[in-house]
C-alpha cells in the first residue's frame, strides 16, 4: 500500500460492540495514542485502509458480517505493514496460535486489562514506525529520488553525499524522535536543521537557540520560561522557547558545548516529553521535534566525561553527517557561482565572471571553514574586484595568504619542512623542483594554478621549467 501522507496514522479500532469502543478510544486518548478511528462493521475495514492507511489495527475477532479471523488473513496479504492485535471473548488457544500464524501482531483476551492493552498498541505503533522508516529508505535507496525538493532547496549541492544525507532526512521526517547533525564548522549544519523542520511538514514553527556559553540557569529560563517570581527580577510569567517550538520543531546548536547541569534536563526533556518552567511545580508537556548539532567530537567528550553517553545515545536515535566540503569538490563551482552573484547583488556591482582555472585552484585547497569560508572568500573577491574577470591573484592572496596568525605561527613551528630535517637542507634546486612538482600535482598539471600557488606568473613558471628540463636550474 502506498504512504497516503506523512500525517499520524490513525489507530483502527473494530468491534461490534459500541462500549468497548468507546471506552477502548477514551483509554487510549488518556495514554497520548491518537488518531483513533472506531468501526463496528469490519466490511469497511479495507476499503478505510486502502484510502488511509493506519498505525495499528485492534480486531475483534467474533463479529457478526465478517469476523475477525476471516479478516485477519486478508489485510495481512494487502497490509502486510500494518501490525493487527486480535482481541476476542474467548480465551482459544487454537484461534490464539492461527491467529499469529496469519500474521497477527498480538493476542489480547477481552476484557483486556488496561495498561496491558495500552502497552501493546503502543510496541505495535513502534513496529509501524520503524516498518515505515525501512520502507522509506528502501524507496529512496532504490530510486534514488527525492519528494519534497523543496525543502532542500535553499541547500546547493550535486553530490551524491548530499543527496544522501537529504534522502536518510525525508525517510526520518515522520518520525518524532530526536536528530543529531553532525558537521565541521560551517558545512551547512544549520541549513539542514532548517530543511529537517521544512521535510517534516509539522504545523509549528521552527525555533533556534545556540546553547553554547549559556550558564544552567540561562539554559533553563531561555528553554523551558519561568513563573513570575521565580527569581528576583522574574515579574511576570514568561514563556521559553520550548513552549514557542509547540507542534514545531527546537533547534539547539553547538549541543557538544552544553553545561553538564543542562544535559540531564535536556536529557529529562528528551525522554519524558515534560518540563517544570523555573518557579514552577506542575509540569507542562511539549511535542517539540528536538534537532541538535555540533562541529565537536561528542564521543571524544564521552570518553573525556564532559558529554553524558545516556545523552548522546537518546540524542542520536537519528544522526546525520554533513560531508566537509573538502569531499564534495563538485559542490565548489556551483557554490562559488551562488555566492558571487549574491555578493554582486548586495554590493549593488555586475556580477563578475570567474578566471576560467578558479576552479583548479580553489580545488587545491582544503576549506577548513567550508561552505562558510567559501562565502566569504567570493564576498572578499567581489568586493575588491573593479570590473570584467575576477583575478585569480585575489583568490590565491585570499585562500592562501589569510591564515590567522596563530595559524601563522603553528605553521614557523609545527609545519615548516625544514624544520624537522634532521640531515642536509635540500639544495635550491632540488627546493624549486619539489616545489614545482608538488604545485603542479595539487593543480592538477594546470599550470596557470600552478604558477599562482607558487607566486609566480606562468611564463616564470614555464621558463623555470624550461630551465629545470635543460637541467642548468636556471643558472644564466
Ligand atoms: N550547501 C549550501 N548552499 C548554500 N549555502 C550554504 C551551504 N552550506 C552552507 N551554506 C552557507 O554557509 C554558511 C554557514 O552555514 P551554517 O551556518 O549552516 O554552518 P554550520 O555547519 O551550522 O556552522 P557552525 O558549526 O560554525 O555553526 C551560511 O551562510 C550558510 O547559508
Amino acid at each position: 500500500m502506498s504512504e497516503p501522507n506523512k500525517k499520524s496514522l490513525p489507530i483502527v479500532l473494530v468491534d461490534d460492540e459500541e462500549t468497548v469502543l468507546f471506552s477502548s478510544k477514551i483509554l487510549l486518548k488518556t495514554a497520548d495514542v491518537s488518531p483513533v478511528v472506531t468501526m463496528t462493521d469490519g466490511r469497511n475495514l479495507l476499503e478505510f485502509l486502502e484510502e488511509h492507511g493506519a498505525a495499528v489495527v485492534v480486531l475483534d475477532l467474533v463479529m457478526p458480517h465478517t469476523p475477525g479471523t476471516e479478516l485477519l488473513p486478508r489485510i495481512k496479504e494487502r497490509f502486510p505493514e500494518v501490525p493487527v492485535i486480535v482481541m476476542t471473548a474467548n480465551l482459544e488457544i487454537e484461534i490464539a496460535v492461527q491467529c499469529m500464524k496469519d500474521g497477527a501482531f498480538d493476542y489480547l483476551v477481552k476484557p483486556a486489562e488496561n495498561s496491558r492493552f495500552i502497552s501493546c498498541v503502543k510496541r505495535a505503533m513502534e513496529l509501524r514506525s520503524l516498518r515505515r522508516e525501512v520502507g522509506t529508505l528502501k524507496h529512496y535507496l532504490l530510486e534514488d529520488s527525492l519528494q519534497d525538493t523543496e525543502a532542500f532547496a535553499p541547500i546547493i549541492t550535486k553530490s551524491r553525499k548530499m543527496r544522501a544525507v537529504f534522502q536518510y532526512v525525508e525517510a526520518i521526517a515522520p518520525s518524532s524522535e530526536p536528530v543529531l547533525i553532525i558537521g565541521e564548522t560551517g558545512v551547512g549544519k544549520e541549513l539542514l536543521a532548517q530543511a529537517v523542520h521544512s521535510v517534516s511538514h509539522r504545523s509549528g514553527q521552527l525555533v533556534a537557540l545556540n546553547v553554547a556559553g549559556l550558564d544552567d540557569n540561562m539554559f533553563s529560563d531561555t528553554l523551558f520560561g519561568h513563573r513570575k517570581g521565580a527569581f528576583t527580577g522574574a515579574n511576570d510569567n514568561r514563556e521559553g522557547m520550548i513552549a514557542a517550538a509547540a507542534g514545531g520543531s527546537l533547534f539547539l546548536d553547538e549541543i557538544g558545548d552544553l553545561k553538564e547541569s543542562s544535559q540531564v534536563k535536556l536529557l529529562r526533556l528528551l525522554q519524558e516529553r515534560k518540563y517544570y518552567p523555573l518557579g514552577s511545580d506542575g509540569y507542562m508537556k511539549t511535542d517539540a521535534r528536538i534537532i541538535c548539532a555540533t562541529n565537536r567530537d561528542l564521543k571524544g567528550l564521552m570518553a573525556e566525561k564532559s558529554f553524558r553517553s545516556d545523552l548522546y545515545f537518546r540524542l542520536s536515535s537519528h544522526q546525520v553527517r554533513i560531508p566537509p566540503l573538502r569531499e564534495r569538490k563538485e559542490d565548489i563551482p556551483l557554490l562559488t557561482a551562488r555566492f558571487l552573484e549574491e555578493a554582486a547583488h548586495a554590493m549593488g556591482k555586475p556580477v563578475p565572471i570567474p578566471p576560467p582555472e578558479l576552479f583548479h585552484l580553489l580545488n587545491t585547497y582544503g576549506f577548513p571553514g567550508n561552505v562558510r569560508e567559501l562565502r566569504a572568500i567570493a564576498f572578499d573577491a567581489v568586493a575588491r574586484h573593479q570590473s570584467g574577470v575576477l583575478s585569480l591573484e585575489r583568490f590565491r592572496e585570499s585562500v592562501f595568504a589569510t591564515g590567522t596568525p596563530e595559524e601563522s605561527d603553528a605553521m614557523q613551528e609545527e609545519d615548516n619542512p625544514f624544520k624537522r630535517m634532521s640531515a642536509k637542507l635540500p639544495t635550491l634546486r632540488e627546493a624549486e623542483v619539489l616545489l614545482i612538482e608538488e604545485a603542479l600535482e595539487r593543480s592538477q598539471g594546470n599550470k596557470s594554478v600552478a604558477a599562482t600557488l607558487l607566486g609566480v606568473s606562468r611564463q616564470t613558471l614555464n621558463y623555470r621549467l624550461q630551465q629545470l628540463k635543460k637541467g642548468n636550474g636556471g643558472r644564466e
